[in-house]
């Protein structure tokens, strides 16, 4: 529906669907919470479905966020650069999320219906891996040979996912005092990897994406577990990129 259309904005947020982005962003994010991906109020979820986008506020407890919280914005309502946001719905005594131009960053630059940031302290621990191994902005994480990195796509405009003997990266970029100064470097990063799915963000967490829900959530998940994999490899000495020798038939 054109944002213009719109004649009740709280009913935006109104649903019995359990699959509705204002009752899905709160649901996730406690599921999130469970898992230590948004606690302490860090992290967060974002929902584009077709051109509304559903936020959650900024600086509350992501696992006691109810529908009524949520914003939503027109993504053809906004200006060009997106750096002066308006909103179709407003909760009164709120301010919206901090990584909303990170979260706008997937949907206009890569046509996503999600995107997850989590404080995950594996995704961090893998930040500091790297940043102990050595000066230099472009690093990246590196990992092959493992089954769970078939959770992840093999990027945009590409149909089917990574096999096992792929080689998964996911950029990293500099931490920032202010999440949206994040936003240039996440753009920067988006362009040099295009087929990634996720950005790491040094000793903060991570952004992941996919283009619904599903996708988002399996690809937030099958990194947070390679990361935890990761760090247990690196203490055991067990490097990330290995050169198995495929076997069977090759598809
Ligand atoms: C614990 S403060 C974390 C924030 O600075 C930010 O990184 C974050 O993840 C959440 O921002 P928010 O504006 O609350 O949605
Ligand atoms: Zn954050």
């Amino acid at each position: 529906m054109a944002a213009d259309k719109i004649e009740n904005p709280d009913q935006l947020v109104v649903s019995d669907d359990p699959n509705h982005p204002a009752n899905l962003i709160p649901s996730l994010c406690a599921k999130f919470w469970t898992l230590g991906w948004v606690t302490g109020t860090g992290g967060g979820c974002s929902i584009r479905d077709d051109d509304l986008v559903y936020l959650a506020p900024s600086g509350v407890q992501k696992e006691l966020m109810k529908p009524a919280d949520i914003y939503v914005l027109s993504l053809a309502a906004q200006e060009p650069t997106f750096k002066q946001r308006t909103y179709i719905r407003s909760p009164p005594i709120y301010k919206p999320s901090q990584c909303t131009p990170l979260f706008l960053a997937a949907f206009t630059r890569r046509g996503a219906g999600c995107c997850i940031h989590t404080h995950s302290q594996w995704a961090v621990l893998v930040t500091l891996l790297l940043e102990s191994q050595g000066p230099g902005n472009d690093k990246v994480f590196e990992i092959n040979n493992i089954e769970q990195i078939k959770g992840f796509g093999k990027g945009m405009n590409k149909t089917g996912n990574l096999g096992y003997h792929d080689t998964l990266r996911i950029p990293v970029i500099e931490n920032t005092p202010h999440e949206e100064d994040l936003t240039e470097f996440l753009e920067e990063a988006m362009e040099k990897y295009p087929d990634t799915y996720a950005v790491l963000v040094r000793r903060h967490g991570v952004y992941v994406w996919g283009d619904n829900v599903h996708k988002a959530k399996t690809q937030c998940e099958s990194l947070d577990y390679l990361f935890q994999l990761a760090v247990e490899m690196k203490k055991l000495g067990i490097p990330w990129i290995s050169n198995v020798t495929p076997v069977g038939p090759q598809r």
